[in-house]
């Protein structure tokens, strides 16, 4: 098989500058095997790290040269290179071809001329876009649009590495017609044909792109503001077309959960023995997207508790929430989420954090994940009276969940001011027939907390676990919550 692919590499490869490139560059180690964190949050057993080159000006060249032969059209009255790796392989290129080149930065600067892009241009100018890798596209979609915005003329765009996960069909939706020089599974034939890899490296890097090909690209139209109105209002928008403004992974899954379940119901299981809390994920395990734990109040809590959750997870298709409410610093938090008696990181789906410590909080989780697919939910509001969650500290959790959209997936809350379609509102505090419960607690109905402060998903815990037939309780909920919600997005265009 890896044969193939080499003796297949070998026709777009004539002189085997291919595959020499690629040894140089897996020898001054661009090429890197462990766990890797992507743009996206993804977890990845493989890291190609290009920016390693420019201490390598021949290899600097080389590469340059290879993805020049490589590009897609020609005539092109400019290039444009993405920040960061794609700037100075762009550069090489300008010089050794002789195309003036344009520069665009990832932020406006703050001062002087304010530009987006560097250099000049006329519009209707033919552009090709250099990037080092292609995950989704969302990198060269970004500068395209910045480009196509200043009316430049960009279709093409060219990269060294395809990973295969999707980007070069979300970038031609775009009508962006992107080649690379090499893909992930030439480039893995290649090392394994030369004893740089093991069977078993080759092999599980390839099952990790078989398996992690469906990436998007999330536009800035979907989830910007154009004059303080958000363009896509989450509250208006439906939960299936929520999906595309994301990456993350859980979200994507529980808008899928919600959209196909046709539930936006959270049961707040807090139950006291495992027997209770396992007969109740079974029983209400149809009408819910998830199930929220406090799996320390259980007295008999053990692995088997963990086995029987996860098993009614997968048979009704909900995922797994621990309302643990971390709170401390960073390496306290990893410890907590990964060790003691519960080890939460081996089976809850989503946890909750307080922003209070800062975002080292949110670091420590990610610390811990070890390659599994997690995420968080900051607490941003709490739903009992005299709650210190004031509106500053709601808006700095909002800051703090934008900048690290690849783990936090929305907001505990009572209301939400964000329009952002990528994160969702779960809203505690929710019961019918009562007001309070005589500790602070402050309910609202599904109704009120749907249709008046914007929540996504209810979490309802004693109306449900305390009423006398609980499913039937659970289907009234559900059947509340998710009318609701159509109500809400009945105008909406997305
Ligand atoms: O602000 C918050 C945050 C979390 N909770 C949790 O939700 C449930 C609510 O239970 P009810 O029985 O429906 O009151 C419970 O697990 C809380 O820990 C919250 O109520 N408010």
């Amino acid at each position: 098989m890896a044969e193939t692919q080499v003796q297949q590499m070998g026709v777009g490869d004539p002189t085997g500058a291919i595959q020499q490139c690629i040894l140089s560059l897996h020898n001054i180690g661009v090429v890197k095997f462990g766990r890797f964190t992507l743009k996206s949050g993804m977890q990845s057993p493989v890291y190609f790290d290009l920016r390693l080159i420019v201490s390598y000006p021949k290899l600097m060249e080389t590469v340059s040269e290879l993805m020049w032969a490589a590009r897609p059209g020609t005539d092109y009255d400019l290039v444009c290179g993405v920040a960061y790796t794609g700037l100075p392989i762009a550069t090489v290129i300008s010089t050794k071809q002789n195309v003036p080149m344009l520069i665009r930065r990832k932020e406006t600067k703050g001062y002087g001329t304010k530009k987006l892009v560097e250099g000049s241009y006329q519009g209707n100018q033919k552009c090709l876009m250099i990037e080092d890798v292609i995950v989704s596209g969302s990198s060269v979609y970004e500068s395209v649009e910045t480009l196509r915005d200043l009316k430049l003329d960009v279709k093409d765009a060219v990269v060294f590495l395809d990973r295969e996960q999707g980007g070069t069909a979300n970038l031609k939706a775009m009508d962006i017609n992107i080649v690379s020089v090499v893909t992930m599974t030439e480039m893995m034939s290649i090392l394994l044909k030369h004893g740089c890899i093991d069977q078993v490296t080759h092999d599980s890097v390839l099952e990790f792109v078989s398996s992690h090909r469906d990436t998007s690209i999330v536009t800035k139209e979907k989830t910007s503001c154009k004059n303080g109105i958000q363009v896509m209002d989450r509250k208006n928008c439906s939960f299936e077309s929520r999906i595309t403004t994301t990456n993350h992974p859980l979200t994507r899954k529980l808008f899928e959960i919600m959209a196909n379940k046709k539930t936006n119901l959270c049961v707040a299981a807090d139950v006291t023995t495992t027997e209770e809390l396992v007969s109740l994920a079974d029983k209400v395990g149809p009408h819910i997207c998830l199930l929220k734990t406090h799996i320390d109040i259980l007295t008999n809590f053990s692995q088997d508790t963990i086995d029987k959750l996860r098993d009614l997870a997968a048979k009704h298709n909900f995922l797994l929430f621990e309302d643990r409410k971390f709170g401390d610093i960073g390496s306290t938090v990893a410890n907590q989420y990964s060790g003691g008696a519960y080890k939460i990181v081996e089976w809850a789906d989503l946890v909750t954090v307080h922003g209070l410590p800062g975002d080292g909080v949110i670091k420590g989780l990610v610390s811990a994940i070890n390659g599994r697919t997690r995420g968080c939910v900051l607490v941003s509001q709490m739903s009992s009276s005299g709650a210190l969650t004031s509106e500053e500290y709601v808006e700095n959790c909002s800051k703090m969940a934008e900048n690290h959209t690849y783990f936090v997936v929305g907001f505990v809350s009572q209301s939400s001011k964000s329009g952002d379609p990528r994160f969702i509102l779960f809203t505690p505090g929710v019961r019918l027939g009562k007001t309070g419960d005589g500790l602070g607690q402050q309910y609202v109905t599904p109704r009120s907390a749907i249709l008046e402060r914007g929540a996504d998903i209810i979490i309802v815990g004693r109306g449900i676990t305390q009423a006398s037939d609980p499913v039937a309780a659970a289907k009234e909920y559900r059947e509340e919550a998710f009318d609701a919600y159509q109500e809400r997005i009945k105008h909406s265009t997305h």
